[in-house]
């Protein structure tokens, strides 16, 4: 249904909307000139359309039940609203004062705009948990830091997440734990609505177990599908931790007592920084028995770097865990999703794995996964109708200028890439699912805006492990659909948003095995 509003909406405004942007199409300048009486000429942050704020409450009565229409957990619905009523700039004031950009140029504006240390406006409780316990972290992590101390520990920590040779070396590992799970698949007998996702968050906490940490979770082992297992009690804290952040920024009571949200914070963090030092103090164990060149980890790179820091390695395990799980699940869940109701790209898909890899269990190497044009295409064009994040934040750390608006410094900017990726004044037939509209061989081939979809973010502050992300869920792609024909059994996926946005309805599917 929403689908359905959408596109006609889309259409009556899609003529109106391409003279708009004919008619806007200026140069931004870097600083706002001013003329000789001072005035800058543009205009005020507060001209910009949105919502009526009202004093103290700011716009927040938006999200109220029964008052509101606005819902805190379907972004993407309030994006729409948002373009729908006020164009392609939105003001909204729900405690502080947000931008909500939509179109792909102003995106770029915002971006080529930014300070040399971009900084977000999220994680502020979790940053206060964490600088409240100096004994082991020294800082809020990578996820919540800004300013000099995020570069610090971004320096630190970016090369053992992005050298192509890094992420190369992680392949085979990645694979064998694929390869694992591909026959457990075989195996369990799934039944036709159970939700995969349960599966897909375990299959990813055991490759980034492996992968970050050099440990196995075993998390499909009998004792560990049990809901007081580390496994379960690691996926449940990350979840924990990411699905209460969004409201706790938005709140501030947790400053003064501990609300709920807050409890449940701290125990999923006391968790996760308890299961990293477990694992951390069993590495240094290992080291100092055995040889380091054994373990091709990020751990174990992280604790060869020289003068790296003890509390930040623990800060950047527990950001890992929290960052790698959910994010890859869900996003392995949309690509399913749309692979499974789309059976020609299924089968071009199967076409070029088995010209790459004609024995079931041939093995993945980096320079096949680097020739799988279309399987790629088909992750870029998931990402794009879904991705995981609604669009990148920024807190603004010096003012900007956006069509003839100064934006002021300590604004929090919102790119709104997924909901401008499924406009058709940007993409051609917006909803329906086209890998090859990435393919530059190919006849449907789109030249699309560079900042419409930018699921990993953009620039020095964009996703630190977005190679070992692509490539664990390529991976995963390429043995499923090596494996099985896949069938979607439930209804149209839509999202809620816990920070991150989550299937509204269990991934259910069938897997039917391929004679060869
Ligand atoms: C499909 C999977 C993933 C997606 C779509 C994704 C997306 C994102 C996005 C949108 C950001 C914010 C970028 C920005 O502000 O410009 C981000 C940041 C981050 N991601 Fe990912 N991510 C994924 C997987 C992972 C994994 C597997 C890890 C860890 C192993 C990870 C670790 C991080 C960290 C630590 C940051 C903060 C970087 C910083 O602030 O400097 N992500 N990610």
């Amino acid at each position: 249904m929403f689908k359905f509003v959408q596109t006609k909406i889309n259409n009556a405004l899609l003529n109106k909307k391409c003279v708009n942007i004919k008619l806007r199409l200026k140069k931004i300048s870097d600083q706002p000139s001013k003329d000789n009486n001072g005035d800058s000429g543009l205009k005020k942050f507060d001209e910009i359309p949105g919502p009526k704020s009202y004093p103290l409450i700011g716009t927040l009565y938006k999200y109220l039940p029964f008052i509101g229409d606005y819902d805190a957990e379907a972004l993407d619905k309030n994006a729409w609203l948002n373009w729908k009523r006020y164009g392609t700039l939105v003001r909204e004031e729900p405690g502080v004062n947000v931008l909500h950009v939509f179109e792909p140029d102003d995106i770029e504006a915002v971006f080529r705009q930014d300070h040399r240390y971009p900084a977000r406006r999220s994680h502020v409780a979790m940053q206060h948990y964490r600088v409240n316990k100096p004994h082991l972290y020294n800082t809020g992590g990578l996820l919540s830091t800004n300013g000099p101390d995020w570069w610090r520990l971004r320096s630190t920590f970016q090369k053992n997440f992005t050298g192509p040779e890094s992420v190369k070396s992680h392949v085979k590992t990645t694979d064998c734990v694929v390869k694992e799970f591909v026959h457990w698949i075989k195996e369990k007998k799934l039944s036709a609505h159970e939700d995969f996702l349960f599966y897909l968050n375990r299959l990813n906490l055991e490759i980034i177990g492996v992968v970050a940490f050099n440990e196995r979770f075993q998390s499909f082992s009998q004792s560990e599908q049990n809901s007081n297992s580390r496994s379960s009690k690691t996926i449940a804290a990350a979840f924990g931790s990411n699905s209460g952040i969004m409201k706790l920024d938005k709140g501030f009571l947790w400053k003064f007592f501990k609300t709920p949200l807050y409890k449940k914070l701290v125990e999923s963090q006391d968790y996760l920084g308890k299961i990293s030092i477990e694992i951390l103090l069993k590495r240094i164990k290992f080291f100092e028995e055995n040889k380091t060149d054994s373990d091709q980890s990020l751990l174990a790179s992280f604790l060869l770097q020289p003068n790296v820091d003890i509390k930040d390695i623990v800060g950047m395990m527990v950001d890992i865990l929290m960052a790698a799980i959910d994010t890859t699940a869900y996003t392995t869940s949309f690509a399913l999703y749309h692979i499974s109701l789309n059976p020609d790209c299924q089968e071009k898909m199967y076409k070029e794995i088995v010209s790459f890899l004609p024995e079931k269990n041939s093995d993945i190497t980096p320079e096949i996964l680097s020739k799988m044009n279309y399987v790629r295409s088909v992750i870029k064009e998931s990402l794009r109708l879904n991705p995981v994040a609604i669009g990148v934040g920024r807190l603004l750390q010096k003012d900007i200028i956006i069509r003839d608006y100064l934006i002021p410094k300590g604004t929090v900017v919102v790119t709104q890439n997924m909901l401008a990726s499924r406009l058709p004044l940007f993409v051609k037939d917006p909803l329906a699912f086209k890998p090859e509209r990435w393919l530059r061989a190919s006849s449907n081939y789109e030249n699309l805006h560079p900042f419409l979809s930018l699921p990993f973010g953009f620039g020095p502050r964009s996703c630190i492990a977005r190679r070992l992300a692509e490539q664990n869920i390529c991976i995963t792609l390429i043995r499923v659909i090596r494996e099985f024909e896949i069938k979607w059994n439930g209804g149209e996926l839509g999202v809620r948003t816990y920070l991150i946005n989550k299937p509204d309805q269990p991934v259910a599917l069938s897997f039917i095995k391929r004679s060869m």
